[in-house]
């Protein structure tokens, strides 16, 4: 089996709104997680990012950390209402300010910064004028990315316009279980297109300014027939289309899947066809957030795809029900080459909720989090030593944090967090993360 390159970015990701903490802090504005949180019944224990992780007080600590396991990459995302906080108009300099300090102490340490612009949560004052359903929402995106390519870009070398943008318009937009809670096949549509437009209007502001590498990173999950059944195939190959190149065909291809059209019926935005080509703005790199596989069933009655996901009996799951599939991984890497042609990959997220124990004499003891990463990374190197270019891994996460509608009920993190008080414990999977990197990925 090949070995990883030296260049290999080995590294832990997070997101603003999950870890930070004191959302309205130095002039910040609210977003609509800060909104969506408080109402009744959104996520689970009532529970909001108000503390989170502490981060934004804790940071140098954190990095301390990140030190310690070694990583020398490390995927952080951007409070847009920290920086604009009515999100089109006055820049917050302290917002701002937190952002370059993070940025200095993670350079300090070695450590490369990959920073993405938007990870959900939008500013509320921007989703009471429509949000992602106002067709200016791509120029507001592009008007704060600019502010921040031209504050950091001399520094952050790695850029992601959007954290999966499936999940913002389908979760955000279709199902409502996410902020902004809104349920409807033609909002998220909408919501969809406005934000592949706004992906590609960063992208376009990026190459007037920046000097750097800019791409997104996309939930990608392999979609397989649960039988041999003809509508079961079918139904795998409709919920492909829905989950996988709906994205991805905009982006690398600047056209949508001619079946999209046909999953959403009259609830499509029709003019989206004539703009798909806008979309594409050649991006320098793709990040791949795995998790899992789908098996599908046949589901007439479940729009748009019409395929229902079921698990096998014997699957081993994760603590958020999710099958335990590295060779996924694998196929979706060597898809994504032979569909789109060579484009250097980021695994931008890859990790396990587990039922962790709690800390005990100052040890966590989650060893399944341990084998479900080195399974995943043999995986990577299957694909990397099969020709996909590769480039690096961010384990998801460097924390315990705030697990959006399931608040702090599951745990991601290699590294425990006690949310009473803030103290971090690194867990095992920590230690064999730390000792993975030191030798390189070698003897997985
Ligand atoms: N659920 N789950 C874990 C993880 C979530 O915490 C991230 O914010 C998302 O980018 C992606 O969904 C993956």
């Amino acid at each position: 089996m090949i070995g990883f390159p030296t260049s290999f970015l080995w590294g832990a990701a997070t997101s603003a709104y999950q870890i930070e903490g004191s959302p309205l802090a130095d002039g910040a504005g609210a977003s609509i997680w800060h909104r969506f949180s408080r109402e009744p019944g959104r996520v689970v224990g009532g529970a909001t990012g108000d503390s989170a992780c502490d981060h934004y007080r804790r940071y140098r600590e954190d990095i301390a950390l990140m030190a310690w396991l070694g990583i020398n990459a490390y995927r952080f995302s951007v409070a847009w209402a920290r920086v604009v906080p009515d999100g089109n108009g006055t820049l917050n300099p302290k917002g701002l300010g937190f952002y370059d300090r993070l940025v200095d102490a993670l350079l300090a340490q070695g450590i490369e910064p990959m920073l993405t612009l938007y990870h959900w949560d939008l500013p509320a004052a921007l989703e009471d004028r429509g949000g992602w359903l106002n067709p200016d929402s791509a120029k507001w995106f592009g008007d704060y990315a600019q502010v921040l390519f031209q504050a950091l870009d001399d520094r952050v070398r790695l850029w992601l316009t959007l954290n999966e943008p499936w999940v913002s318009a389908v979760l955000g937009y279709l199902t409502g279980t996410h902020a902004p809670g809104r349920r409807g096949l033609r909002e998220a549509a909408l919501a969809a297109h406005h934000l592949l437009l706004a992906h590609a209007e960063a992208v376009t502001a990026y190459r007037a300014v920046g000097r750097h590498r800019i791409g997104i990173a996309l939930n990608l999950e392999p979609q397989y027939a649960a039988s041999a059944q003809a509508e079961d195939v079918e139904a795998a190959a409709r919920r492909h289309i829905y989950v996988n190149r709906w994205f991805l065909d905009p982006i690398l291809l600047g056209r949508y899947p001619a079946e999209i059209p046909q999953l959403f019926g009259a609830d499509w935005p029709r003019r989206a066809l004539q703009r798909a080509g806008l979309i594409r703005a050649p991006i320098d790199f793709l990040g791949v957030n795995y998790y899992s596989r789908a098996l599908v069933v046949d589901d007439p009655s479940g729009r748009p795809a019409r395929g229902r996901l079921v698990k096998r009996r014997d699957a081993q799951l994760t603590a958020m029900g999710w099958e335990i599939f590295p060779q996924g991984l694998t196929e979706m890497l060597l898809w994504i080459r032979r569909e789109y042609g060579e484009l250097p990959v980021y695994i931008t997220e890859n990790g396990a909720a587990c039922n962790d124990p709690l800390p005990e004499r100052g040890r966590v003891l989650d060893p399944g989090r341990a084998r479900f990463l080195g399974r995943h990374l043999i995986a990577a190197q299957e694909a990397l030593g099969r020709g996909v270019d590769l480039r690096g891994y961010f384990a998801w996460s460097l924390l315990d944090n705030f697990e959006w509608a399931y608040g702090y009920s599951k745990r991601f993190g290699l590294i425990h967090v006690d949310f009473a008080t803030q103290r971090r414990t690194p867990k095992m999977s920590a230690r064999f993360y730390r000792n993975l990197i030191c030798r390189g990925g070698a003897n997985l």
